[in-house]
């Protein structure tokens, strides 16, 4: 399906607008370069007649001096029109990279969940990558190809009409054959390029589970998979490049075909004396130079076809609006196509402010699933006031995380309401929300980059007095001197060269100096051995002083400190209160799981 001109306005406005200078004295250098190009063989043809006629030395050299400082010229404004065009071309697709980036962003969790990381690599990088030639040569050079083109065959008709025609002829018969090899190719390679993928995709994955491909002894299951794959991809790629050689062969026949008509035409024209020499030796510079436009011109019409289904993805993406109601990240670039900023002032002034200090969390009857008819909490409706710490107890999948997820609004209940010391949370700018939260997880997400980066997400303005304090709070202290450059120190991808309980340690350090007013601990220290987990819940007792905490546990331990006690089944709740009370009353849910040791409530 191809995109209307329309879609390409935008983006060509958007993003080479500011660069309009650079696209200005690019479309100059490639006006001059194409008059340098057809004023080249002008002067050969000049030359040659020159000799035959007997010319002065002088003037043969005057001629071979011009020719040589065209030709340099021609080169020298092809080599600043190709910096330019790339420098244009980088500038725009970072530009737009970095938008993109952004976007998703500001996408809720339902959309990343049905996206596949890989999908938004391709969007982000393959579909703007399509679009690079797009930005830097594709319309101008197509354009100036075409005037190329134009520019030789009417040169040839003013010499004679006969080399006008044949050469239209041939540039005719060129597309055809050239656009039938094409079509020839297109299925080897694209064949070539789905296999390519695949075997990305695969490697992917075992490389990703080495360590579990190797504990369970399945390398020569691995090993013999790749050898079948590779066998099957060498069939495709040796069809893909007999097909190669063939378009190859083809291309030349084809323009060896040009040279024949044209020396053809040319000792005719020559014999019946209508050219002179030096024409027909014009002539054959001609068709060797109208090779090139013509193949760019295909490849452009290519890079166009290519870049028209990127376009219609990058568009696709950027339509994507956040299912989450009401409150959109500030928008930052107004000029994005489909972005609507008067919608976004709109809705900012509509947001309502959170006190300052601990806040207080309330439940009004949610009703949530991640499909709408498959309620994953079903009614909950709690109240904990500011400062408290709520510990949540349930089975695996009683909806514990969920209930997390909804509070930092991942997702928006399909009924019901949530309130942050009493100001619906649709009410409050997302970013508010998030900043005051701060969430430890099982799952630690460590980047690439220092201990100090990775403790303070990239904020420079943390002291480093602070975060040796809170490491050391977390009994990270040895761990941190140990390192070669303590702060500065490099994490490996993924965390690498930490154990998973330092890493969750790490996680902690990280809630502790966002200094939120909410913390959200889940299954927080489920890595970690009963020593370690003994200096952690001395730093948990300092972590939530002044805050209001939710503490979500599989082990009764964990929630020691809660001041109120909410138990999950099913996604409904069994029981919430103070705990001190449901510890009185040996009747409650909580008093039973703690005499039966977890076995009998919630089963
Ligand atoms: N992204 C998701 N999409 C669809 N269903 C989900 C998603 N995340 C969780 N669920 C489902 O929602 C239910 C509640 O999951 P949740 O993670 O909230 O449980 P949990 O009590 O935290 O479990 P655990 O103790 O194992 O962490 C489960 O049945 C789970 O399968």
């Amino acid at each position: 399906m191809y995109v209307h001109k329309k879609d390409y306005l935008p983006l060509l406005r958007t993003y080479l607008g500011a660069q309009w200078r650079s696209v200005l004295l690019m479309s100059l250098l490639l006006l001059i370069s194409i008059g340098l190009q057809l004023a080249n063989p002008q002067l050969l043809q000049i030359f040659i007649d020159a000799v035959l006629q007997g010319s002065a030395q002088s003037t043969l050299i005057l001629i071979g001096v011009l020719f040589v400082v065209l030709a340099l010229s021609t080169q020298g404004a092809s080599i600043v029109a190709t910096y330019l065009s790339e420098n244009v071309a980088w500038t725009a697709t970072n530009r737009l990279r970095e938008d993109l980036i952004s976007h998703c962003l500001t996408l809720d969790m339902s959309f990343h969940k049905a996206h596949t990381p890989g999908e938004l690599i391709q969007r982000v990088d393959g579909d703007v990558d399509a679009l690079a030639s797009f930005f830097s040569q594709a319309i101008i050079q197509l354009v100036g190809n075409l005037i190329l083109l134009l520019g030789i065959v009417l040169v040839l008709f003013q010499k004679d009409w006969y080399l006008g025609l044949m050469m239209l002829g041939f540039t005719a018969l060129a597309f055809v054959l050239l656009a039938l090899l094409q079509k020839y190719g297109r299925p080897f390679w694209l064949a070539y390029q789905v296999k390519y993928a695949e075997f990305f995709g695969q490697l992917g994955e075992h490389l990703e589970g080495t360590e579990e491909v190797r504990a369970n002894g399945a390398t020569s299951f691995v090993m013999r998979r790749f050898h079948q794959f590779a066998r099957q991809w060498w069939q495709i790629d040796y069809r893909r490049s007999v097909a190669e050689f063939l378009q190859f062969a083809g291309t030349l026949t084809i323009f060896s075909l040009g040279n024949i008509l044209a020396l053809a035409v040319g000792a005719w024209l020559l014999g019946a004396h209508a050219i002179s020499l030096g024409t027909v030796y014009e002539v054959f510079y001609y068709t060797n130079l109208i090779i090139l436009p013509i193949k760019q011109i295909r490849n452009q019409i290519q890079d166009l076809q290519t870049a028209d289904a990127s376009i219609e993805r990058i568009q696709n993406l950027l339509k994507t609006r956040s299912t989450l109601t009401d409150a959109h990240w500030p928008v930052q670039n107004t000029a994005l196509p489909g972005t609507d900023t008067s919608q976004t002032y709109m809705l900012r002034e509509r947001y309502q402010a959170l006190p300052v200090g601990a806040l207080e969390v309330a439940f009004e009857h949610i009703t949530f699933g991640y499909n709408v008819d498959e309620p994953v909490l079903r009614d909950v409706n709690f109240h904990l006031p500011a400062g408290k710490v709520l510990g949540v107890l349930g089975r695996t999948g009683s909806g514990k995380t969920t209930l997390a997820r909804l509070l930092l609004r991942f997702y928006d209940a399909q009924s019901g309401e949530i309130r942050l010391s009493g100001v619906p949370l649709q009410k409050i700018e997302l970013e508010q929300v998030r900043r005051r939260m701060a969430m430890v997880t099982q799952d630690v997400q460590l980047f690439q980059g220092n201990v100090r980066d990775n403790l303070t997400f990239f904020k420079r303005h943390v002291p480093d007095a602070q975060i040796n304090a809170v490491l050391n709070e977390l009994g990270l202290g040895r761990w941190l001197q140990a390192l070669p450059n303590g702060l500065g120190s490099e994490l490996g991808v993924g965390g690498a060269g930490l154990s998973a309980g330092e890493a969750q340690l790490l996680a902690f350090a990280r809630a502790f100096l966002e200094n939120s007013d909410l913390v959200l601990l889940d299954e927080a220290s489920s890595r970690l051995d009963p020593a370690t987990e003994q200096v952690i819940e001395r730093a948990i007792e300092r972590l939530l002083h002044g805050r209001t905490g939710i503490i979500i546990a599989h082990r009764l331990a964990t929630v020691q400190r809660a001041d109120y006690i909410l138990i999950l089944q099913h996604g409904q709740i069994l029981e919430f209160g103070p705990r001190a009370e449901l510890l009185a009353n040996p009747a409650s849910h909580f008093s039973q799981l703690l005499a039966n040791n977890l076995q009998v409530v919630l089963s």
